[in-house]
C-alpha cells in the first residue's frame, strides 16, 4: 500500500544567500512574496505564482539585524520594504515532535541542508494523515529525516514529517494542513499581515505562472529503475509513457545525432487515493515527474554536467505552466531572464516553420525568446491535460528553458504551455540539447573544456 498524496504543496530551495534568488523570483519570474519566517538562525521566504509555491530557505550565520540591506531591500516594488520586514519576527508557534517541544529545528517543514551548493531539494506533498503515512512508509523501510511533528499557532495546527527519497539529496515533506485556518503555514508571517501592520505597498499583480507542470530529476546512468520502483511503491506513482512505442524497461531513448538521453516519466493523481481505480473523468493528474539519465556517449552533456556540479543526483529543472508562453517569455525577458535559444536555423527549417504556422504561431515571435514548438508524440492519448483541443489542429506544446538560476550550472526553470499535448516533445528536447551543442561547435571548444556556463554567453541577452 502506498501513501495517499493529495497534491503538491510547494518546492523548497536551499541556498547560501537568499538575496539573489528572492530577487529573481519576484522581479524576473513574477512570483509574489506571500509569507516570511525570520529567526536568528534562518530565513524562509515563500513565493507564489498561481498554485506554484517555492519556499526559499537560507541558513543564517549572523544575527537578524543584518537583514537591513539584505534580501528585502532588493525585492522590487511589489514586495514589502525593508522597514516592513525588518520588524517581522516569526509568529509564536509551538513545535512538538514525539510529545516534546522541539526548539532545535531551524527550518520549519524541512531539514537543515548542509549541501555545499545551492539546490532545489524538497518536494512537499499534502497528505491526509501524517502519522498514518509515516507508519506505512516506515514499515516499508523508508528513511525519515523528521518524524511526525506538529506546529501550532492561534489559527490552528499543521502536521508534517520529512522522508528521504532515493534521488540524491531530494526529500519530501508530507504535510497535513486540514486543521489550519491561516493563509499559509504556522510560523510564517503572511505578507498581507505585514502590509496591514506596516507601510502601504502596491497590490501585487497576478503572476503569469499558474502551476508546476513537471519536475525533472537528473540521475546517474542506470539508476532510473530504482527511482521508478521507489515512487511506485511508496507514493503510488504510475508510469507515464512519453512515446507509445516506448520500451517499458528502457524508457524513452533519444540516441541519434549526438544526443544520448534516457527519459522516463511518472504521474500521480491529485486529490485521490493512490491506487484506487477511479473513473477516468474524476481523475485529475497533478505535476508529472521526469527522470533523465544520460546514455554512455562520449563528451559532456546537460545531465552529466548537473551531476558533477550538483555533486549528485537531484532536481534539474521545474516546468512552470503558463497560459500564454509568448507573452510570459516576453515579460520575463524584459525583466532580465535569459533563455536558451536553439540554433537560428530551427525556425527556418521548412518542416518546423510549417509546423509552427499550422499551429497558428509566428516563427519570428517564437524565435525572439527561443520558444520551441513540438507536436505531441501521443496524438491519440485520452488523458490530455488540456480541455480545449482545436479539432483541426494536432496537439502541441511550447517550451522555453532558462539559464541555470544558481551560480553553478545546475537547476533551471522552464516555461511550458500545452495545447492539448500532455507529453514531452521529442523535437523540443533535441533542440534544447542542440542549443548547447551548437555553441560548442561554433566556438570550437573541445567537449572536455566545455561548460554550460560558457554556453549561456550565446543565449539571448535581455
Ligand atoms: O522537456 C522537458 O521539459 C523534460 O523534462 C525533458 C528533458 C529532460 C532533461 C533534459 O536535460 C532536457 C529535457
Amino acid at each position: 500500500m502506498a501513501a495517499y498524496l493529495h497534491r503538491l504543496h510547494h518546492i523548497a530551495l536551499h541556498v547560501r544567500n537568499v538575496d539573489k534568488i528572492a530577487h529573481d523570483l519576484v522581479a524576473k519570474f513574477k512570483f509574489n512574496l506571500i509569507a516570511v519566517r525570520l529567526t536568528e538562525k534562518s530565513r524562509q521566504l515563500a513565493f507564489r505564482g498561481g498554485s506554484a509555491v517555492f519556499i526559499v530557505n537560507e541558513r543564517l550565520h549572523y544575527p537578524l539585524l543584518s537583514l537591513n540591506g539584505g534580501v528585502v531591500s532588493r525585492l522590487g516594488c511589489h514586495s514589502p520594504s525593508v522597514q516592513d520586514l525588518s520588524e517581522v519576527r516569526s509568529p509564536a508557534v509551538r513545535t512538538v515532535t514525539n510529545n516534546r517541544i522541539n526548539t532545535e529545528n531551524n527550518f520549519l517543514y524541512d531539514v537543515q541542508s548542509n549541501y555545499s551548493v545551492d539546490t532545489a531539494c524538497n518536494v512537499c506533498f499534502e497528505v491526509e494523515d501524517v502519522e498514518r503515512t509515516f507508519g506505512v512508509l516506515r514499515n516499508q523501510g523508508c528513511d525519515f529525516l523528521v518524524p511526525p511533528t506538529h506546529v501550532q499557532d492561534d489559527r490552528g495546527v499543521v502536521f508534517y514529517s520529512v522522508v528521504k527519497s532515493v534521488v540524491g539529496n531530494v526529500c519530501h515533506t508530507l504535510i497535513d494542513k486540514s486543521k489550519y485556518r491561516g493563509a499559509f503555514l504556522p510560523g510564517f508571517q503572511d505578507v498581507e499581515n505585514v502590509r496591514k501592520n506596516g507601510a502601504h505597498v502596491d497590490e501585487s499583480p497576478p503572476s503569469p505562472i499558474s502551476h508546476f507542470d513537471h519536475i525533472t530529476y537528473a540521475c546517474p546512468r542506470r539508476s532510473t529503475p530504482d527511482v521508478m520502483r521507489w515512487y511506485e511503491k511508496h507514493f503510488g506513482f504510475e508510469r507515464f509513457f512519453i512515446d507509445r512505442d516506448e520500451d517499458i524497461n528502457e524508457g524513452y531513448v533519444l540516441d541519434q545525432n549526438g544526443i544520448g538521453l534516457r527519459l522516463t516519466a511518472m504521474k500521480y493523481w491529485k486529490c485521490s487515493e493512490v491506487g484506487l481505480k477511479l473513473p477516468s473523468k474524476t481523475k485529475e493528474p497533478d505535476c508529472k515527474f521526469v527522470i533523465a539519465e544520460s546514455l554512455p556517449e562520449p563528451g559532456r552533456n546537460q545531465v552529466e554536467t548537473f551531476l558533477e556540479q550538483h555533486e549528485g543526483a537531484g532536481i534539474q529543472h521545474v516546468g512552470l505552466y503558463t497560459q500564454d508562453i509568448v507573452s510570459t517569455a516576453n515579460t520575463l525577458a524584459q525583466a532580465g531572464v535569459n533563455f536558451f535559444a536553439p540554433p537560428p536555423a530551427y525556425y527556418t527549417e521548412v518542416g518546423k516553420q510549417q509546423e509552427i504556422l499550422d499551429a497558428g504561431h509566428a516563427p519570428e515571435l517564437l524565435s525572439q525568446h527561443g520558444i520551441l514548438l513540438d507536436t505531441d508524440l501521443r496524438q491519440d492519448s485520452p488523458d490530455s491535460l488540456c480541455h480545449h483541443i482545436p479539432a483541426e489542429n494536432k496537439r502541441y506544446l511550447l517550451q522555453v528553458f532558462t539559464q541555470p538560476i544558481f551560480a553553478e550550472d545546475t537547476f533551471f526553470l522552464e516555461l511550458i504551455e500545452r495545447r492539448g499535448a500532455s507529453g514531452f516533445g521529442e523535437g523540443n528536447i533535441r533542440a534544447l540539447w542542440r542549443s548547447v551543442q551548437a555553441y560548442m561547435e561554433s566556438q570550437e571548444v573541445k567537449p572536455e573544456e566545455y561548460s554550460l556556463e560558457s554556453a549561456t554567453a550565446q543565449t539571448r541577452q535581455h
